[in-house]
């Protein structure tokens, strides 16, 4: 018996025949029952040229998971130490499988896999293999390095343990480099880890250059016209006010200032000056957002072939284009994703051309909130993460999460209600930084923030608080029109179904991220033939992204897709799914044979 309803919406180049592939009864739950849906086939067919999403014929079954769901409970990782031998990657005879994501779903079932991804800053505390592993296994999606500390050679290092875990494990971690920019900070203490700054001590800010041990309370900024652009009276900030200094006497390079508020220096931390209550924007203002430095390391990184470059105190979209097109003319196959940090007051007043122009964005609460009131900074946060989604670009939330947690084995209560804002907010992305890079406990942080998704996200699901954010269209083309009315379709009969997951066939990721824009309350698997393509959507909010060599003939698709899964235990016959593929423009419903 062959059940099923085929919605398709054909482009001229593919015939509008529908297929059917015999399955069980589709079922329609109410509540908790489900009742078989009548037996329908529709068809729908629109004529519009649209380009392929998929690419040619490729036969091998090879199936590639990931850990893109990463809600990880302590059997499931038990579960990952005993199945974490994999197969390494090109033997098409096997099934490469990411342990974590498919002990999840066996554990857990569809509707509780995690759907916000976590990324995490790399650092001494967490750059052994090791360490690594221990946080892909407890859910990190994205690995970032920051260009403002360590050396080239210690990246590199930090790259290849990140390579090579996915390739002998079976991750999909993707490597985000963050650059230095060009704003103002202060060197790095000649080596200390610290320094105490105490109340109503002097301390000498040079644009000196010293050989390291530097003279006592002497702090070297990188910025050359710093001792000109300030004024005795001004006050300055470090890390937007972690230390206070007020600037009593300028001697040719050297200012002099008076510490008010007392406090700890860390190497290379921020500075910003202030007067009048004002923030002084002087020639630092007109400082390259992209450094003759930063461009030396966006080299590097697409030598190393980094799958996002995130782009430090953006002021405006040129610079992200001509970043884009920099890398498009570089780059192997120019797929490396510029995400634009929004951190500086210039960025928010550019911000929709900024996030038009980026592949996603970053709310980078440390310096944003050493630029405008801090109290400002939640809603810029909430509007930020809104015009992301109606832009449909990633957005990541930034700093200061679980801040206790460097110290502290557990965070605050506050820590906890702001993560929870981030998840409730629909972000995809929150992100650790010291807790993660030199914190006392990284592995608990990245705990704490996947328990939180994993309960803000289930009660929003129990709730049925679907989101009321307007989608507005985003589509450039006809063709691109009809993939963004399938998805959104698809993605409201899923919901309206409870169907267990959205399955969706992505060459270039592009219908994955219109579907994961929905926020749809069931997962989605998204299949793409490219492993650079794949670990690029484990940035994006409820992708289970998944590596498949796949053919144009989407029946022979689905039957291969189940046996593989099925074959891992990761879905089951009678299983109800929606299938959406841009190579048929097509939306079908069915239950796993
Ligand atoms: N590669 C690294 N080497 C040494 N320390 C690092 C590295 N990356 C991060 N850190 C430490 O972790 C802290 C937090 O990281 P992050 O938020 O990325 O940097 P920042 O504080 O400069 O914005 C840094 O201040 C620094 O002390
Ligand atoms: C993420 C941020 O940038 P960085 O850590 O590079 O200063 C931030 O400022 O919040
Ligand atoms: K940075
Ligand atoms: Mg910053």
């Amino acid at each position: 018996m062959s059940h099923a309803i085929n919605f398709f919406v054909s482009s001229s180049s593919h015939s509008p025949a529908t297929f059917t592939i015999s399955r069980p009864s589709v079922f329609v739950s109410t509540g908790s029952l489900r009742v078989p849906v009548k037996k329908s086939l529709r068809s729908l067919v629109v004529k519009a040229s649209a380009a392929s999403d998929l690419d040619e014929s490729q036969s091998s079954p090879v199936l590639v998971s990931e850990n893109g769901s990463g809600g990880v409970l302590s059997s499931v990782t038990k579960e990952y130490s005993r199945n974490n031998a994999v197969a390494p990657s090109g033997d098409s005879s096997s099934i490469e499988v990411d342990t974590v994501t498919e002990a999840e779903l066996k554990e857990n079932g569809f509707r509780s896999t995690r759907r916000t991804k976590l990324i995490c800053t790399i650092g001494p505390a967490t750059c052994g293999f090791e360490q690594l592993e221990a946080l892909a296994v407890e859910g990190m999606n994205v690995a970032r390095i920051n260009m403002c500390h360590g050396t080239r050679d210690w990246h590199r290092m930090v790259i290849e343990r990140v390579r090579r875990l996915n390739e002998e494990k079976g991750f999909a971690v993707a490597i985000m480099m963050d650059t230095e920019g060009s704003e103002i900070h202060m060197g790095d203490l000649g080596g200390a880890s610290s320094a105490k700054a105490e109340d109503g001590e002097i301390w000498n800010f040079t644009v000196r250059a010293f050989d390291p041990p530097l003279p006592e309370r002497t702090i070297t900024v990188n910025y050359d016209g710093f001792a000109e652009d300030v004024k005795v009276g001004d006050d300055l900030l470090v890390d937007g006010g972690m230390v206070r200094f007020e600037v009593i006497e300028k001697i040719g390079p050297d200012v002099k200032c008076l510490c008010t508020d007392p406090g700890l220096l860390l190497p290379r931390a921020n500075l910003t000056f202030w007067r009048d209550g004002k923030l002084v924007r002087e020639r630092n203002a007109m400082l390259p957002t992209i450094s003759s430095k930063d461009w030396l390391d966006i080299d590097f990184g697409i030598a190393e072939g980094v799958d996002f470059i995130a782009v430090s105190f953006v002021k405006s979209a040129e610079v992200i284009k001509h970043l884009k097109s920099y890398i498009k003319a570089r780059a192997r196959d120019g797929d490396i994703a510029v995400i634009a940090k929004i951190e500086s007051i210039d960025s928010l007043r550019n911000l929709e051309e900024i996030i038009q122009a980026s592949d996603g964005a970053m709310v980078a609460r440390g310096d944003l909130g050493a630029q405008i009131p801090l109290e400002q900074v939640p809603s810029e946060q909430q509007k930020i993460v809104q015009l992301c989604r109606q832009l449909n670009r990633p957005v990541i939330v930034a700093s200061q999460l679980l801040e206790s947690m460097i110290e502290y084995p557990i965070p605050t209560r506050a820590e906890v209600a702001d993560v929870s804002e981030a998840v409730r907010q629909r972000g995809d992305a929150l992100m650790l930084s010291g807790e993660s890079a030199m914190g006392q406990f990284p592995e608990k942080a990245l705990t704490v923030l996947r328990t939180v998704s994993l309960r803000i996200e289930r009660r929003w699901r129990e709730q049925k608080r679907r989101d009321v954010i307007e989608l507005p269209s985003i589509a450039s083309s006809f063709s691109d029109s009809i993939s963004e009315e399938i998805c959104n379709s698809a993605a409201k009969m899923a919901n309206n179904l409870e169907v267990d997951a959205l399955f969706v066939y992505t060459k270039n990721g592009h219908m994955a991220s219109l579907l994961s824009r929905c926020r749809p309350d069931c997962p989605i698997f998204a299949f793409t033939t490219a492993t650079s393509v794949r670990r690029r959507l484990n940035l994006q909010w409820g992708l289970m992204p998944f590596r498949l060599n796949y053919s144009d003939d989407m029946e022979s698709n689905l039957n291969k897709t189940f046996s593989l899964l099925k074959a891992r235990g990761m879905i089951k016959s009678g299983d109800l799914i929606i299938a959406v593929s841009d190579m048929l423009q097509s939306i079908q419903v069915m239950n796993v044979p």
